[in-house]
């Protein structure tokens, strides 16, 4: 059953909505996994369906919309429960391919503490679960949860009688991130010499971070016959996260000529490992990183905003005579794009349509016209506007969800010689304007206040970040947020020369997703309560 080339299971939407505070809407799973379409993964896991309405909702939605004849197959995760079952089988029903993703932990440690359960009861559960999903859909992948720290021969016989029930993946979870690279290739190694029928599935790695570590763990997974990886955009997951895909399919490309062999081929075979368009990759990185605010560390692999610089004397001289000296791999093939220079004040629509086309976005004509817009006003103000500086026109100007509330004028007064103070106007979906203005103890701070005074939606900001799009005085400046709202996070992203402007749409952005959530209470990210009580707030 083993391919010949490496299957992606992206988790982006599961494990990935799993990091603290990287709540995302149904809207904002759909452009995301549109994107994880485009980016080529084989399988998208969207979502936990049982875990709530709006997880269900957004689990389907993923499926109606991406999940075509030639989409990639759409997953959802559900504990060997029935009712789990059930509703993952429902919930990906639109999509064109659809796999069941069930899971029981085969650990000691979580049999007596959490399952409460013994090895005979959880051998019976794994295998009737398997086959109870199999009554659903063919592609049933089954994981043994804490597969890390399980026996080994209890494991082989879990593993054994879950293909024997009918799983066609057999996915091997890290879940604590607490092996070593050696460690986790050879349980991969001893599964597939002690378990007969372990032929007839595809073995699957699920490393997570801990110790930083589950990119090499996978990587050794893969060198002991793993033949698909679940991974997940910039590593996000639960804790310290998971297995990042642009580390993993980048590792595998560009060292092609070590892993080839292992998958059966010729050293020095041309064609790729796996089916990702690696030019997607930047941009599916800074998609996901707006939606779910979690920011790119600078020298994040692969991602980060140094990952291609070259800041020292010795190693600028290297790149100059050839860039061979100091870059094991270019730029461009991840979608980072060397031409900076391309659109100023004297272009036309014609020439930024064809430049948006070019960046992978095909835009309405009316959100095509407000980018237009954004971007002749940057125009105006920087000499040159790069592609960095229209991805972040396009991602603060394009709204996944109708806004309650615009910004139409921001002013503040601060410096050393006064109390900050901020005057805000806002208009709302009817058309009506608002005008409000308080101190505070910073010129943003003041602003927030401001806008509090008008938005009566309580929050905590528990996460604010500014940093520049490009170099220079003149560079946009992008702002992330965090607001959390009883038990729920929102994001917030915005991106403008002035600083000021960029925190106030930051914030509006968030508000509006917090305002949203409260009025469509079983979208995901949006149960927040009863109806009643999110309606009396408005
Ligand atoms: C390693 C991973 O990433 S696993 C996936 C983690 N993702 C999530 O948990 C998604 C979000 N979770 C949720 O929304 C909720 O936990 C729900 C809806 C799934 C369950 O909620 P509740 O019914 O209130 O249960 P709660 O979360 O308190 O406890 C989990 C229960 O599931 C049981 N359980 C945990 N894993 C499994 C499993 N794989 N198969 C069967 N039962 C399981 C636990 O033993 C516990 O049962 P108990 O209440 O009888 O002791
Ligand atoms: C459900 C499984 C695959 C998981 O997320 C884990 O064990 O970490």
């Amino acid at each position: 059953m083993a391919p010949n080339r490496l299957i992606i299971l992206d988790t982006t939407l599961r494990d990935g909505e799993q990091s603290p505070g990287a709540t995302l809407n149904t809207e904002e799973k759909v452009e995301i996994a549109r994107q994880l379409a485009r980016l080529g993964v084989d399988i998208i896991e969207a979502g936990f369906a049982f875990a709530s309405p709006g997880d269900f909702e957004a689990v389907s939605q993923v499926a109606r919309t991406v999940g075509s004849d030639n989409g990639p197959i759409i997953c959802s995760l559900a504990r060997a429960i029935r009712a789990d079952i059930q509703a993952a089988a429902e919930a990906i029903r639109p999509a064109a391919r659809q796999r069941i993703h069930t899971f029981i932990s085969t650990s000691d440690i979580h049999l007596e503490h959490q399952l409460r359960k013994s090895r005979s009861e959880v051998l019976a559960i794994a295998s009737e679960m398997v086959a109870y999903a199999k009554s659903f859909v063919q592609d049933v992948q089954f994981s043994p949860m804490d597969a890390g720290r399980s026996d080994p021969d209890y494991l082989y016989t879990v593993i054994e009688a879950a293909i024997a029930a009918g799983a066609t993946t057999i996915n091997i979870p890290d879940t604590v991130g607490f092996l070593t690279p050696l460690e986790f290739g050879a349980l991969i190694y001893g599964i597939r010499q002690n378990v007969p029928n372990i032929e007839q599935a595809v073995l699957s790695t699920h490393c997570h971070n801990d110790l930083g570590l589950a990119v090499a763990n996978s990587l050794a997974g893969v060198e002991n016959g793993a033949r698909q990886v679940e991974c997940t955009i910039n590593g996000i997951g639960e804790r310290a996260g998971n297995c990042s895909l642009e580390e993993i399919v980048m590792a595998l490309h560009v060292r092609r000529h070590l892993f080839n062999p292992i998958f059966g081929r010729p050293a020095d075979e041309g064609e790729a490992l796996t089916a990702i368009d690696t030019r997607q990759i930047y941009k599916t990185s800074r998609l996901v990183s707006n939606l779910t605010g979690m920011l790119v560390q600078p020298n994040k692999a692969i991602v980060g905003a140094n990952a291609f610089a070259h800041e020292s004397g010795i190693h600028q001289d290297g790149v100059l005579k050839n860039r061979l000296t100091y870059e094991i791999m270019d730029a461009e093939t991840v979608g980072v794009s060397e031409n900076r220079i391309v659109l100023g004040k004297h272009s036309g629509r014609n020439a930024f349509r064809t430049r948006l086309r070019e960046l992978g976005y095909e835009l309405g004509e009316a959100d095509l016209n407000r980018a237009f817009l954004r971007f002749k006003e940057l125009a105006d103000k920087k000499k040159s506007v790069s592609d960095w500086d229209i991805e972040a026109i396009i991602s603060d100007e394009i709204r996944l969800i109708p806004e309650a509330y615009r910004l139409e004028q921001v002013q503040v007064v601060c410096g050393d010689l006064g109390i900050p103070t901020a005057t805000v106007r806002l208009s709302t979906a009817d058309g009506s304007e608002r005008t409000d203005a308080a101190v505070g103890t910073g010129p943003v701070d003041a602003v927030y206040r401001a806008i509090n005074r008008i938005i009566d939606l309580p929050n905590e900001l528990i996460e604010f970040s500014v940093q520049s799009v490009t170099a220079g005085i003149d560079a946009m400046g992008e702002v992330t947020i965090r607001v959390r709202h009883e038990q729920r996070t929102f994001s917030g992203h915005a991106a403008n020369t002035d600083i000021i402007v960029a925190s106030t749409r930051a914030y509006l952005n968030a508000l509006n997703k917090l305002h949203f959530a409260l009025a469509h209470p079983t979208h995901s990210g949006g149960v927040l309560g009863s109806p009643d009580a999110a309606a009396q707030k408005l």
